[in-house]
């Protein structure tokens, strides 16, 4: 089998091959591009000849999946595969795993970095530090005692549910099934009407699908108390973004969280939330720990090879 690695994985080529060995070492041809391309004509002739193709964040369109005839599996090196074109891929009967799980500590991380962010005012108060100012003015509020709301109990969000119990918070959640686990931890289940209304921190960790595209619009939105503030660590598009920026800067929520935007990168100059108040914005970078880095590829070439054993694994189609 040819294995093709599109774009770069974010750990150096000898790293990736050392990884990969047991395939190789089963007679498996491993070909890795180190350059992203863009260009469909690139793409089509990096794929043309190979039987397995790995990528990261780049969106795979259809016409680069139907100029690999001889393709029979995508290792997506993500968690979300929304940049995929899952419909060809199916149509041509091509397996689509993941790489469930990968970044799960680094997303919850930074899900709680963003949270005390905000709550402490650091990103505003460092700027006065160094201008020899001082906290006056600027709020400290705790996440201990604060009711924090998550919208999507999976890998992601139970570990943060876990955490938030740690720090002293009420746990409350949405979620499509309910996870007995978390519910023995204490964490309680409800509409996503009632987490708005009840949250003094809501945090998303949905997958991007048809389902929640937009979910969290101006309706929401206007459910929220005055002092909440809303995390988004999942997927831009999950949120009506003009409609955020516009209750932080009308003071209607008392700040926002946010990694992942609706085009990305780059976030053009007049994205809403660039500007928005009390906002703290990292470029889609949740994910992306080097220890993060090194498991997503275990987990990428672990799923080629149960693949090739006939037993594959984090499928998604
Ligand atoms: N910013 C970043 O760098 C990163 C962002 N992400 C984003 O975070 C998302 C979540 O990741 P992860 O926790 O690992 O994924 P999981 O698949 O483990 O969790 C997703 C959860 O969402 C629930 N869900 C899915 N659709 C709906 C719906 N329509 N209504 C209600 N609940 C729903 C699922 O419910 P059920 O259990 O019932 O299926 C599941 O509990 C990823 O899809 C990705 O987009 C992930 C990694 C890094
Ligand atoms: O793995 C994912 O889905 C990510 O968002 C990483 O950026």
């Amino acid at each position: 089998m040819k294995i093709t690695v599109l774009e770069p994985l974010g750990v150096e080529k000898e790293k990736l091959e050392e990884i990969a060995r047991p395939l190789i070492e089963k007679g498996h041809t491993l070909e890795i591009f180190e350059e992203k391309s863009t260009d469909i004509e690139e793409l089509k002739r990096r794929v043309k000849d190979t039987n397995i193709l790995v990528i990261a964040n780049s969106p795979l369109k259809g016409e680069v999946i139907k100029a690999a005839s001889d393709l029979e599996m995508i290792s997506v090196a993500f968690t979300g595969v929304d940049h995929v074109d899952l419909d060809i891929a199916k149509e041509n009967d091509i397996l689509v795993s993941n790489a469930a799980g990968y970044s799960t500590p680094a997303v919850v991380e930074l899900t709680f970095g963003l949270m005390i962010g905000i709550l402490r005012n650091v990103v505003p108060l460092h700027k006065v530090t160094r201008e020899g100012g001082t906290m006056e003015g600027f709020r400290q509020r705790e996440l201990h005692g604060r009711t924090l709301g998550i919208l999507g109990t999976g890998d992601i969000g139970g570990d943060v549910a876990k955490v938030a119990i740690a720090f002293g918070m009420k746990v409350i959640a949405f979620n499509r099934s309910e996870n007995e686990e978390l519910k023995n931890l204490g964490v309680e289940y409800m509409s996503m009407e009632d987490v708005f209304k009840t949250s003094d921190i809501v945090t998303i960790h949905l997958p991007l699908n048809d389902k929640t595209r937009g979910i969290v619009d101006q309706r929401y939105l206007n459910m929220l108390k005055k002092d909440a503030i809303l995390i988004n660590a999942a997927r831009g598009p999950i949120i009506d973004n003009n409609a955020l920026a516009k209750a932080l800067n009308e003071e209607k929520i008392s700040g926002s969280g946010i990694d992942v935007f609706d085009m990305e990168p780059p976030i053009p100059s007049d994205y809403p939330l660039l500007n928005a108040k009390n906002t703290v914005l990292t470029p889609h970078i949740a994910y992306a720990s080097e220890e993060a880095m090194v498991r997503r590829a275990g987990i990428v070439f672990k799923n080629i090879e149960k693949f090739l054993e006939g037993n594959p694994q984090n499928v998604i189609i």
